[in-house]
């Protein structure tokens, strides 16, 4: 499994998986800050900007760099699911050796199109300024480095279930049995839990996306701006961006995985 945790279903922790979420936390404010860059840029979305693509610029640039990144393992993590999965070549490597932390059924669960649509619907326009710039192709490699980033902090649930499943079965079996979304929902979710994450990622986006500056008045001229203009990406975004969408398609996969857990 992923390198953040050890690869030993035996030594996996709820522990252990919370820490690997909050090294994730890092990826994904550096990502939207890298992605902030750059201007919204339209035309990179545009299935007819760029008549030498089937589709969009876009669309180009995840389906070739997802067959390169395939050729090379990356689907071969449990944790890493394509965004363009049709006809994707094989890995050119052996398989992991590791033996697998998860049941089958996770290889079944894949909202990657939920966090497509989130991404470019809702959040982009909340933290991309409007324009052009011309920039497409870096647009879009930075816009799959932040869905990548995305993607894998939300189906990292598939491992939050399996731990929590396996500290307490006694807790979830009967739930599971009785395929209860909203039983499962309620005895997987910590508010206090969550609370924490999202007070902490906004703190990273403030100090993550500091301007810095060497000139003597950098302050007095900060404190006059708006706080949204302060920071490279507004930290309230990053909070929202938790809140509405990560942690609870986080528990989405989490309920999927389980009702799944006993077949
Ligand atoms: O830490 C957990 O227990 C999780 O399930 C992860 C997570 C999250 O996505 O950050 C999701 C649900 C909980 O309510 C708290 C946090």
């Amino acid at each position: 499994m992923a390198a953040e945790t050890n690869s030993k279903s035996d030594t996996l922790t709820l522990e252990k998986v919370r820490e690997a979420l909050i090294k994730q936390e890092d990826t994904i404010i550096y990502r939207l800050i890298q992605r902030a860059n750059f201007p919204l840029n339209s035309p990179a979305y545009d299935e007819k900007a760029f008549p030498s693509f089937s589709g969009s610029l876009l669309q180009f640039v995840v389906k070739e760099t997802e067959a390169l990144q395939s050729k090379v393992g990356r689907y071969e993590n449990p944790e890493e699911l394509p965004f363009s999965p049709e006809s994707l070549p094989p890995s050119l490597l052996p398989p992991p050796e590791n033996p697998p932390v998860l049941h089958p059924a996770a290889a079944s669960i894949n909202i990657n199109g939920k966090i497509w649509d989130f991404y470019f619907d809702e959040l982009l326009p909340l933290f991309a300024a409007t324009g052009d710039d011309g920039s497409y192709a870096s647009t879009a490699s930075n816009d799959l480095d932040c869905l990548q980033a995305i993607s894998r902090r939300i189906h990292y649930g598939y491992y939050v279930a399996e731990v929590k499943f396996k500290d307490s079965p006694q807790d979830y079996e009967p739930a599971i049995r009785a395929q209860d979304r909203e039983g499962l929902m309620k005895l997987l979710t910590f508010v206090d839990v969550e609370e924490k994450v999202k007070k902490r990622v906004e703190k990273k986006a403030m100090v993550f996306g500091q301007e810095v500056s060497l000139m003597d008045n950098a302050n007095t001229r900060t404190d006059q701006r708006n706080v949204s203009e302060t920071y490279k990406v507004d930290p309230l975004v990053v909070s929202r961006l938790y809140g509405e969408w990560i942690m609870p398609l986080t528990k989405l996969v989490q309920v999927e995985y389980l009702l799944r857990r006993l077949d």
